[in-house]
This record gives structure tokens, sequence and C-alpha cells, in this order.
């Protein structure tokens, strides 16, 4: 048997932890034999406490075989105490007619103050990926706070963009959904991303010359793609949750599989034209579990080439924006 891993999660209580939690604790997310003990953290607030309660309640419920213990705290450095994992998810959803970008100010603070603590008391072998928005942006603002923890540890999830994107390309061709192979997003979570079409393939073959309308991979698929989260909001009334959920798990999932190839955002080194430090999605390759290394060698035609150009202004505006809060 395995020791357990230790699984830090913020905004336990919220939409997206109360759709990941029960899976992490099944083994999706590290698999049949992974024990995982679970530590939750949400906010100092006291109906999210009870709410917390509640959902380690439901964890209980569920017998499950792998979950070897459960942390309720609303304290950072008991809930990142030598966490091998650190989920960070709790932060303000943007509700209708916002951008991601507008939540930066109040959740970057959030992103501030749990960099320090993962730094000061998570595993020596911490991994950190971040979902809660702007993602790219919030990652680097815990990144910048730690001197222990390599930049490379720290990831934001562009997975449910990858997700996404695969599935409409699937949808337009009418082919299976595991057909469609490649593709990958390029920049921020947010619609400046670049689903990079050109490179992804259709049972093999070229996606553009399988589909050959390179309008709508211009101009609709990149639109549907990029404004997916928006077109949920406008129907659920509330930011996506099961899909930002399972795609997470697809996130870390990936990450621990050596070989595994798939989108995520990660420092840049100034690979594919985004400036050097921002976070910008890419696709990588995951080399040993939690390791990667970035693929490099996919030619960017000048359509891409200004669609990346595009994104990565907006990381770079973005980092101006919360400059005075990391320096
Ligand atoms: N990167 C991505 O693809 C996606 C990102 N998101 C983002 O994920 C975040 C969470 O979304 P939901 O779960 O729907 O929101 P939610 O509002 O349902 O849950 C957020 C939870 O975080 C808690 N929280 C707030 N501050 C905290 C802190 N300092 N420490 C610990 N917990 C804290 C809140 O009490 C709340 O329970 C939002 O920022 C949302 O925009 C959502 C979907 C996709
Ligand atoms: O759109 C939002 O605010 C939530 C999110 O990030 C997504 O669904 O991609």
């Amino acid at each position: 048997m395995k020791s357990p891993l230790r699984v830090a999660v913020t905004g336990a209580a919220g939409q997206i932890g109360y759709s990941l939690l029960f899976r992490i604790a099944s083994g999706a997310m590290f698999g049949p034999d992974q024990p995982v003990i679970l530590q939750l953290l949400e906010a100092p607030i006291e109906k999210a406490i009870k709410a917390l309660e509640g959902v380690a309640m439901e964890l209980d419920d569920c017998a499950f075989p792998l979950l070897k213990g459960i942390v309720q705290t609303s304290d950072a450095s008991v809930g990142f105490k030598d966490a091998n994992w650190c989920l960070l998810i709790g932060a303000k959803p943007r509700g209708p007619g916002m951008e991601r970008a507008d939540l930066l100010k109040d959740n970057g603070k959030i992103f501030i103050a749990q960099g320090q603590v993962i730094d000061a008391v998570a595993a020596a072998d911490a991994r950190v990926a971040v979902v809660g928005n702007p993602a790219n942006t919030n990652c680097m603002i815990a990144a910048s706070q730690a001197k222990r923890l390599p930049a490379e540890r720290f990831t934001a999830m562009v997975r449910l963009d990858q997700n996404r994107a695969q599935t409409q390309l699937a949808k337009k061709t009418g082919v299976d959904l595991t057909a469609v192979q490649d593709i990958f997003i390029y920049g921020n979570h947010s619609p400046t991303m670049f689903p990079a079409f050109a490179h992804a393939k259709i049972n093999g073959q070229s996606a553009p010359a399988v589909i050959k309308d390179d309008a709508w991979l211009q101009g609709p698929f990149c639109e549907i793609v990029g404004k997916r989260g928006a077109a949920i909001i406008a129907a659920r009334g509330a930011s996506s949750a099961a899909s930002a959920a399972n795609a997470l798990v697809d996130h870390v999932r990936s990450l621990v599989t050596p070989g595994a190839v798939h989108s995520v955002a990660v420092k840049s080194e100034g690979r594919y034209g985004f400036d050097a430090n921002v976070w910008a999605g890419m696709p990588v390759r995951t080399t040993t579990p939690g390791s990667y290394e970035v693929i490099t060698g996919y030619e960017m035609d000048a359509f891409a080439q200004s669609k990346i150009a595009a994104t990565n202004k907006e990381l770079v505006d973005e980092r101006a924006f919360v400059a005075d809060m990391i320096s």
C-alpha cells in the first residue's frame, strides 16, 4: 500500500469543490491504488465553515477506501501543512457582465497570502495548481511569493479550454471525441486564449485539411471556445463547476502520468512569443510524475502569431495591473 498523498483544496465548500472532492477521494485524480488525505481549506466565514462540515460528512458517508483522513480548517498554515498537491480553487467567481480580469484585485490578495504559506509549510515535493480566476495571473502571483519551491511547480488550469476545443472539433466533423488529438491552448484563460487548430489532428489527419473551413476555425471556433465560460454563466446563472472540476482532475492526472501531452499554463521563458515570466497556456509533455517539459517544436503561422500576440498582451497588462501587489 502506498503512503497517502496530502491534497490541499481551497474553496472546498464551493461549487467546484463539491464536484471535485468525491472524485479525488474515489481515485480519479491520483489513481486507484493511491490513498489520499484531503486537507480542506475554507474562508473564515461561518456559512462556509458550516457548509464544509456537511461536505466532510458526505465524504465520510461515501466510505471511500482510498480516503485516509479529512482536515477541515480556515487556517492556511494547517490546510497546506505537508501538502503534496495544493489545488487553489477558493476565490470569488465572476457574475454576468464581468470579465475574469475584473476579479484581479480581490482575488489577487488571496494568492499572495496562500503563496507565502505554501512556500513555508507544504511538502518539499509540493505542486500547486491554480483554478481561481483570473487563473494565469493568480498563479503568477502565488509563485512570486515562493522562495523555496521552484516556479515550475506552479501551474494554472487551461485544461477546461482544451476539453471544450476538443469537443467542438469533434462535433463539427461528426467524429468520435477520441479521434481529435493534439488541440492545445495557448495564452490566457480568457476570451483571448488561442486554441491552435492548425496542429490538431482528426483521425491522424491535419484538422484544417479535414474541416476545410478556415473561416470557421479562425472565427466561430475560437469564439465558442474563448467565450464558453460566459455562455455557461448566461445559461446556468452560475459559472461552470462540474466541468471545471473534471478539467482539474484531467490537469493533475495528466501531470502525474509520464508521457501525457496536454495544455497547461506554465511560467513562460519566452517560447512561442510569450513574455518571460507570464504564466501562459502551452503544450507540455509530462516527464516524471509532477514534472513536465514544454513542447517547443510547433511552427506558428501569421494568424497564430497574431492571436498569441493578443493573449500575451493581456497577460502582460494583467501583470502590470498587479505589479504593486507583488513587488
Ligand atoms: N480556471 C478555470 O478553468 C475555471 C476557474 N473558475 C474559478 O474558480 C473559482 C471558484 O469557483 P466556484 O467554486 O464556482 O466558486 P464558489 O463561490 O462556489 O466557491 C468558492 C469558495 O471559495 C471560498 N473561499 C473564498 N476565499 C477563500 C480563501 N481565501 N481561502 C479558502 N477558501 C476561500 C468561498 O468561501 C467559497 O466557498 C472562481 O474564481 C471561478 O471563477 C471556475 C471555472 C473554471
Ligand atoms: O467563465 C468563468 O468565469 C468560469 C470559467 O473560468 C470558465 O468556465 O471557463
